[in-house]
């Protein structure tokens, strides 16, 4: 991490935007930040990222790459923004709330009784012999088992376990079917189950603990 980043990025809750048990001081979710073309700009990297799996440059396209990047980094330098106010994560009208972290999900239905959601591996999530790697299988679990926690309690939960049983390959570019629900709710406990569907194909299943945060639990 950069200097700049340490002391820009990394901005500590005030007595206005306290941490009131979840992860951030002021969650607001919003449709504006990052502008109208913020979603077409995260399928870009997307798409970039893929590519970078799968490319194996010339020395020469590497150093233009390179001297490109160093350009697009420094322009994205100058708008840095810290944790609780980037457009990642909030930006609801977009796949994965347009974080750039997660696989490219769209939620088709949520509530207290769960989530229903459409999460397509891209090339970047490959993991070997053309499938997706389980770690990104996890991530899109714990995000969604997340959900599932929080849309039941209204309030963000931290995942204590997440058990995933990998049952068979998961593809990569294709929409997949991933459901997640809270099985049982115990005080702050929230035990949620999930699935991964390729059409009738079950790629893997969910098995975790969720804690719903105490007021002022960092
Ligand atoms: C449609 C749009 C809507 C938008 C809407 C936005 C939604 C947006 C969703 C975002 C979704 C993101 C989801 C990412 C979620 C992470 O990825 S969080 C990051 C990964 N997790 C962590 O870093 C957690 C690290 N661990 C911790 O912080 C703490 O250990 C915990 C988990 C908070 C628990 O600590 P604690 O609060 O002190 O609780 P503690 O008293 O120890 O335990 C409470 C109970 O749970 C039990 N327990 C705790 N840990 C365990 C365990 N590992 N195994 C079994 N039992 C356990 C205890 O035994 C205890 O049981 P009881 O005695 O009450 O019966």
């Amino acid at each position: 991490m950069t200097e700049t980043s340490k002391h820009e990025w990394d901005i500590p809750a005030t007595d206005d935007s306290p941490h009131e048990g979840g992860f951030r001081a002021d969650l607001q979710i919003t449709t504006d930040r990052g502008g109208p073309r913020y979603g077409e700009m995260i399928e870009q990297v997307r798409s970039f990222m893929g590519k970078v799996r799968y490319a194996s440059p010339t020395p020469e396209l590497a150093d233009e790459v390179i001297e490109d990047l160093r350009k697009l980094n420094a322009k994205l330098d100058t708008m840095l923004v810290d944790e609780w106010t980037t457009p990642s994560g909030t930006r609801i009208d977009l796949p994965s709330r347009g974080n750039i972290t997660l696989p490219p999900y769209e939620v088709k239905d949520g509530g207290p009784d769960g989530v229903d959601a459409e999460v397509t591996f891209e090339d970047f999530h490959l993991g070997g012999n053309g499938v997706a790697h389980g770690g990104h299988v996890a991530v899109a679990f714990d995000d969604l088992g997340g959900m599932a926690a929080a849309l039941r309690t209204g309030g963000v939960a931290r995942t204590a376990y997440l058990t995933v049983n990998y049952r068979s390959l998961t593809p990569l570019n294709t929409p997949l079917v991933l459901k997640t629900w809270v099985d049982r709710h115990d005080g702050r406990k929230l035990f949620v189950k999930g699935t991964l569907h390729d059409g009738d194909r079950l790629c893997a299943d969910l098995d975790s603990l969720f804690i719903e945060l105490k007021p002022g639990q960092p």
